[in-house]
């Protein structure tokens, strides 16, 4: 069993990433700009954020944090995008998810302007990745391509089951492994809530991507031996022998899977950590105006 360490792979993206700022610095070009929108208090997503703004600055990037009340109204949002879209300092932007529910998230979404969408959820990137176009991929399943592409592992004519159909993470995914690129060439199944018998399609799975969001969900009799195991899930648990209050756990039963797997991400240390390189490095792409020149 080999563990996909995301805690090494993200600090040597991260160091391919300061090295580039280094090179634009020198030769004087523009160094990238992420800014984050936050509404209101939930304390992952504070945990998020702040973590994008500190890798920020271990890159050299520029970082904006613009924190608004929970009570801001919908168009008073939406202004702020469009502020965001006609900055021409800011290179790239996202919204954390999730936002109050007053606010639409697709009308926030279809608000950001596609060339700054380092998110990669705005319907024409979405569109543009389906069709294997050059895009900005989202984060989390951008992060995993990465870890498979830099483990080196095979994915042309493997069977990859995705569980969970979210926007941001299992749908994007699914597309991604079934696209005929050199990470891709799968035969997918995405698996939800309605499905029956989830068990015998995870037992089928040669790749195994996991974001359902419930802790240690996934146990040994659910895995083929030799899988490759992708555990996107955290989940705060309460802890009182920690420090925090809290621990993270994974929706794969960590212990008894690893056993059966080839390879598995750690939670946490896994597929987080890419997820947060993997932003600054769609920013860097909008930084170099690369896809909508
Ligand atoms: N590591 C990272 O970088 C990231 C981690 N996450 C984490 O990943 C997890 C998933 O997040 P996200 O994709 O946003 O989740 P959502 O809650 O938006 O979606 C969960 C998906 O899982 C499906 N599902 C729920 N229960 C079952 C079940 N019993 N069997 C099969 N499918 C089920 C749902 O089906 P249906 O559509 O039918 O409701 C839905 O499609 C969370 O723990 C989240 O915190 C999220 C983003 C990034
Ligand atoms: N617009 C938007 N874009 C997102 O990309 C987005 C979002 N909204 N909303 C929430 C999810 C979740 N997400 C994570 C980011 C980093 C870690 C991460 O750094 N994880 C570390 C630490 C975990 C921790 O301390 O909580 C790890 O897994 O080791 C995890 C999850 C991005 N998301």
């Amino acid at each position: 069993m080999i563990l996909l360490d995301g805690k090494k792979l993200s600090a040597e993206i991260k160091a391919e990433l300061k090295n580039e700022v280094e090179n634009i610095r020198a030769k004087g070009g523009k160094i990238p700009h992420l800014a984050a929108i936050l509404v209101g208090n939930d304390g992952a997503s504070e945990t998020y954020v702040k973590s994008k703004v500190k890798s920020c600055e271990e890159v050299g990037f520029s970082s904006t944090l613009l924190r608004f009340e929970e009570s801001i109204s919908e168009q008073e949002l939406l202004t702020e995008i469009q502020k965001m879209n006609e900055n021409p300092d800011i290179d790239g932007f996202i919204v954390q998810l999730p936002l109050p529910k007053h606010i639409s998230e697709t009308k926030v979404i279809e608000t950001i302007a596609p060339e700054k969408d380092v998110d990669g959820f705005h319907p024409i990137n979405i569109g543009r990745m389906a069709k294997n176009l050059p895009a900005y991929i989202p984060a989390t399943p951008f992060g995993i391509l990465q870890m498979l592409e830099r483990y080196k592992i095979e994915t042309t004519g493997k069977h990859c089951v995705v569980v969970g159909r979210s926007n941001i993470v299992g749908s994007p995914m699914s597309i991604l492994m079934a696209r005929n690129a050199p990470i891709g060439n799968c035969t997918v199944t995405l698996c939800h809530s309605k499905t029956k018998d989830l068990s015998k399609f995870t037992q089928e799975a040669d790749i195994l991507i996991v974001a359902l969001g419930k802790p240690e969900f996934v146990t040994a009799n659910m895995i083929k031996e030799g899988a490759v195991v992708i555990d996107v899930g955290i989940t705060r648990l309460p802890d009182e022998s920690s420090a925090k209050g809290y621990r993270i756990v994974g929706d794969v039963k960590f212990d008894e899977v690893a056993p059966k797997c080839s390879y598995i991400t750690p939670v946490p240390g896994g597929v987080g950590l890419m997820t947060v390189v993997s932003l600054l490095q769609n920013t860097l792409l909008a930084a170099k105006k690369i896809f909508y020149a």
